[in-house]
C-alpha cells in the first residue's frame, strides 16, 4: 500500500518571492516589480492605491507571473483533495459592465427598462440566480431568500432584472458569485454605487463569509472607502510598486492618509450661489410609477443656468428614473406637460433636440457603449466625438472638433505627451480610460445641460483629481451640472444645490 502525504500550506495566496508581473506576450518591462506578497488563512487583505487594478487582475491570473509560482498563486487549493484548480476556484464580482450587454459588442438600448419589459428581458432575478452558470447545478431557494435579505433586495427577487436600479443590480451582481461559493473572492471597489445604508450590510456580509474562509475575501478599495474591521492588511500598488503589510504598518498608515484627500485640495474656485440665469429645466407635480408602485410622486424641480446641483438618495429612490425624464429617454418624458426644457415645453421637442443640449455620464451609458472590434470598432477619440451629436455610432470629424477633443485631452493631462493613444479602440482600452472617455464626450459639445451620475466610478484616484479640477477650472458660468453621487466627498465644489429624494416618492 503506498501512503501519500501531503503538506498542508497555511497561505491562501504566494507570490514567489521578488516576482515580476509582466502583461501576457510581453517579457520586457514588467507592470509591478519585486513583488513580495503572502496572504496567509485568517488575513483580511485589501488592495488600495492607483494601480490595485493590476494587482487584483494578476491575482485572477490575467497577468504572468515570473518567476512562475510553483504549485500556483494560490497554495491552499491544493489543500483540497483532489486539489482545486484557480479557474473554477477563483472569482471575481465584476462591476465593469453589465454581463447582458449584446455579445457583438454592439450598443444596447438601456432604456428598455422604462418601458414595456421586452420578453427577452423578463428574466427575474431569481431566476438569475437560481443556477449556476458555471456548473449548471440548482442553488436552494432558501439560501437565496436568506442572503437577499441580507442585502435588502428579497422584496425585488421577482422582478426583471433589466428594472433593476443600478445599487440594486450591484448587490444582485455580489449575491450571484457568493452563491456559486468560490474558495476566493476578489471584489474590486464593491461599495461604489452603492447607498449609505446598504454599504455596511455587504461588508457585514462579506466579512462574516471571510471569517469562516469560506470563500477568502479580498477587496479593492478607494481612499474613500471606510476600512471594514475584518480588514488586517492592505497592500498598496503605486505605478510599478507593491507596498504591503498591517494596517498599523507605519508606512501603510502614511500611504493611506495621503491619498485619502481625494482631489479635494484644490477647491480654489467658488461657485455662485442660484444664479439670476435662464431657467433650463422646469417640472411640476411629476409623478412617475411602475406597475401601481410609485417611484416619483408630485416632484417639482427648477435649473437655472449656472447651477450645481448634488442628486441624492438611497438605491432605487428614483434618480435614473428622474434624470431619463429630463433627457428624453422614458417613454413617459414626452407626456409631461408640465415638463419645460431650455426654455421650451417638453411636448413640442424632439427628443434629439434635448439631447444635443445635454452631455451625460451614467453607469446606464457606460454599460451599453458600443465595445465592438473588427472593421466596425469605434476608436477611443471615435468615442469621444459621438458626443457631438449625442449618437453611439462613428461620425466623421471636423478639425474644429478634433482640436476640441485635443484641448480637453491636454487640459485633463492625457495630450499627446502624455503617451494616450486615442487611436486605440475602445473596447480594448482599460476600464478607467473607459470611463474618462466617456466623462470627455459628454463635455465635447459645450452642453448647458452636464448630468454627471456616478461618473467617477472606475477611474482611479489620479484621473480622479485631474477631473475634478477640470470641472472647477473649465466649465463655463453659465453650464448647468447635475451630479448624482451617493459619496458627498466626490462632489467637486464645496457647495450645491441638492436634490434629495427618498424610497417611496418624496423630495426634499
Ligand atoms: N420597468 C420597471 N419595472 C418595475 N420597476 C422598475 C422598472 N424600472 C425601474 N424600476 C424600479 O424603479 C425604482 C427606481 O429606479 P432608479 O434606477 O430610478 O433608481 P436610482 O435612484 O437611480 O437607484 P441607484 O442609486 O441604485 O442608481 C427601483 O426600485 C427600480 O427597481
Amino acid at each position: 500500500m503506498r501512503l501519500s502525504v501531503r503538506l498542508l500550506s497555511n497561505d491562501v495566496l504566494r507570490f514567489p518571492e521578488n516576482s515580476n508581473v509582466f502583461r501576457f506576450g510581453t517579457a520586457m518591462n514588467p507592470t509591478l516589480r519585486n513583488v513580495n506578497l503572502t496572504i496567509a488563512n485568517g488575513e483580511g487583505w485589501a488592495v488600495m492605491g492607483s494601480g490595485k487594478g493590476v494587482l487584483l487582475e494578476t491575482i485572477l491570473g490575467r497577468h504572468r507571473v515570473a518567476p512562475s509560482p510553483q504549485g500556483g498563486l494560490f497554495p491552499f487549493l491544493n489543500n483540497f483533495d483532489p486539489p482545486r484548480d484557480p479557474q473554477s476556484s477563483v472569482s471575481q464580482v465584476s462591476f465593469a459592465y453589465r454581463q447582458r450587454i449584446a455579445s457583438s459588442g454592439a450598443f444596447y438600448d438601456y432604456t428598455a427598462r422604462y418601458g414595456a419589459v421586452r420578453e427577452e428581458d423578463r428574466i427575474t432575478m431569481r431566476e438569475t440566480l437560481s443556477v449556476d452558470p458555471q456548473t449548471g447545478l440548482q442553488i436552494e431557494s432558501e439560501e437565496i431568500d436568506h442572503l437577499a435579505e441580507r442585502l435588502q433586495i428579497r422584496h425585488l427577487l421577482d422582478l426583471p432584472l433589466v428594472a433593476l436600479s443600478n445599487g440594486q443590480t450591484r448587490r444582485a451582481t455580489v449575491l450571484q458569485k457568493i452563491l456559486q461559493r468560490p474558495k476566493v473572492l476578489v471584489l474590486d471597489e464593491p461599495l461604489t454605487g452603492l447607498d449609505k445604508q446598504t454599504r455596511p450590510l455587504l461588508m457585514d456580509l462579506l466579512g462574516e463569509l471571510h471569517r469562516q474562509n469560506d470563500p477568502h475575501i479580498i477587496i479593492g478599495l478607494r481612499p474613500q472607502d471606510p476600512l471594514p474591521d475584518w480588514i488586517t492588511h492592505i497592500a498598496f500598488v503605486q505605478d510599478d510598486t507593491v507596498i504591503s503589510g498591517s494596517i498599523d504598518d507605519r508606512e501603510i498608515v502614511k500611504l493611506r492618509s495621503s491619498s485619502a484627500t481625494f482631489g479635494a485640495s484644490e477647491s480654489v474656485h467658488v461657485w455662485p450661489q442660484a444664479s439670476a440665469g435662464k431657467t433650463l429645466v422646469e417640472i411640476k407635480s411629476l409623478n412617475i410609477g411602475y406597475n401601481g408602485r410609485k417611484v416619483l410622486e408630485n416632484l417639482t424641480w427648477t435649473i437655472r443656468e449656472g447651477e450645481r446641483w448634488h442628486l441624492v438618495g438611497p438605491n432605487g429612490c428614483g434618480k435614473t428614473t428622474l434624470l431619463s425624464i429630463l433627457t428624453g429617454d422614458h417613454p413617459q418624458s414626452y407626456v409631461q406637460k408640465q415638463l419645460f426644457l431650455f426654455g421650451r415645453p417638453r411636448t413640442t421637442l424632439a427628443t434629439v433636440q434635448i439631447q444635443r443640449q445635454v452631455g451625460i455620464v451614467s453607469p446606464e451609458i457606460f454599460n451599453a457603449f458600443p465595445r465592438r472590434l473588427g472593421p466596425e470598432m469605434l476608436s477611443a477619440r471615435d468615442a469621444i466625438a459621438t458626443g457631438f451629436e449625442s449618437t453611439y455610432s462613428y461620425r466623421p470629424r471636423t478639425p474644429e472638433q478634433d482640436i476640441r477633443i485635443d484641448t480637453i485631452l491636454s487640459d485633463l493631462g492625457l495630450g499627446v505627451e502624455s503617451g494616450f493613444d486615442t487611436s486605440q479602440p475602445f473596447a480594448s482600452l482599460k476600464t478607467s480610460h473607459q470611463a474618462l472617455v466617456l466623462f470627455i464626450r459628454a463635455l465635447v459639445n459645450h452642453p448647458p445641460l452636464l448630468i454627471l451620475d456616478e461618473v467617477f466610478a472606475g477611474m482611479d484616484d489620479t484621473m480622479i483629481t485631474a477631473a475634478k479640477q477640470y470641472l472647477r477650472k473649465n466649465l463655463s458660468p453659465t453650464q448647468s451640472v447635475i451630479f448624482v453621487s451617493h459619496w458627498e466627498e466626490e462632489l467637486p465644489w464645496p457647495t450645491s444645490e441638492i436634490l434629495r429624494l427618498t424610497l417611496g416618492g418624496e423630495s426634499g
